[in-house]
């Protein structure tokens, strides 16, 4: 089963908690946090804060992901505050076994995300400490961003090396992700689908969440 993971980059901040009992409502499984820095990526979101004010108001699955650097330094503090995944990306980790395995101490699940322009070589290394791949569809920074179509093969390629290696790891997709890419990144291995402007853009996000779902169901041969 795919999982639909919506990305509040794209919420309106003002009436967010509404905003995140609506896709819960609508059975939405994971929810994406994008936290940036304006150092790693060129936009500055939200911190621990936040996530723990939403952890009032929901018990979605909270997927942390950190867009920022030197992630050790807040590893702590967002498992304090309700995430139940954080994700660090490899470009910002000097010593990346060692982030994951402090993601691990806080009894949290670790993802590790790569850029557009980042091979996945490191993963043979890591994987035993990995619950969660991310793959960019877009270069991280801002929502409404167009998907990169050259994403396919890497997707395909991580998809076939955990179903070998460690199949119940998750790979998640980030970018770009509508009704229109969905079937595509599913038929490539796919099993988490982030989307930001796509649901929270739209009309109606509790029938974004719907469509999208349904959409995905392609790329599953349904
Ligand atoms: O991490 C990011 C952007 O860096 C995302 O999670 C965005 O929120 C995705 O937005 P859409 O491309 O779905 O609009």
């Amino acid at each position: 089963m795919v999982k639909i993971a919506p990305s509040i980059l794209s919420a309106d901040f003002a009436i967010l908690g509404d905003q995140v009992r609506a896709v819960e409502e609508v059975g939405a499984d994971l929810l994406h946090i994008d936290v940036m820095d304006g150092h790693f990526v060129p936009n500055i979101t939200i911190g621990p804060l936040v996530v723990r004010a939403l952890r009032l108001v929901s018990n979605m699955v909270f997927d942390v992901h950190l867009m920022i650097e030197n992630p050790d330094r807040y590893i702590n503090e967002f498992a304090a505050a309700g995430a139940d995944i954080i994700t660090v990306h490899i470009e910002t980790c000097s010593h990346l076994h060692r982030t994951l395995q402090m993601i691990k101490q806080t009894g949290k699940k670790a993802g590790l995300a790569f850029n557009p322009a980042t091979p996945p070589g490191s993963l043979d290394y890591v994987l035993p400490l990995l619950d969660l791949i991310l793959v960019m569809t877009v270069n991280p920074g801002f929502g409404g961003q167009k998907f990169i179509q050259q994403m396919l093969p890497k997707i395909k390629q991580i998809s076939q090396f955990l179903k070998e290696q460690k199949p119940d790891v998750l790979l998640e997709v980030d970018g770009g992700i509508n009704k229109e890419t969905a079937c595509g990144v599913v038929k490539a291995g796919a099993n988490v689908l982030v989307a930001g402007s796509a649901v929270f853009g739209a009309a109606d996000p509790s029938a974004a969440v719907r469509a999208l779902r349904q959409a995905s169901c392609c790329g599953m041969g349904y």
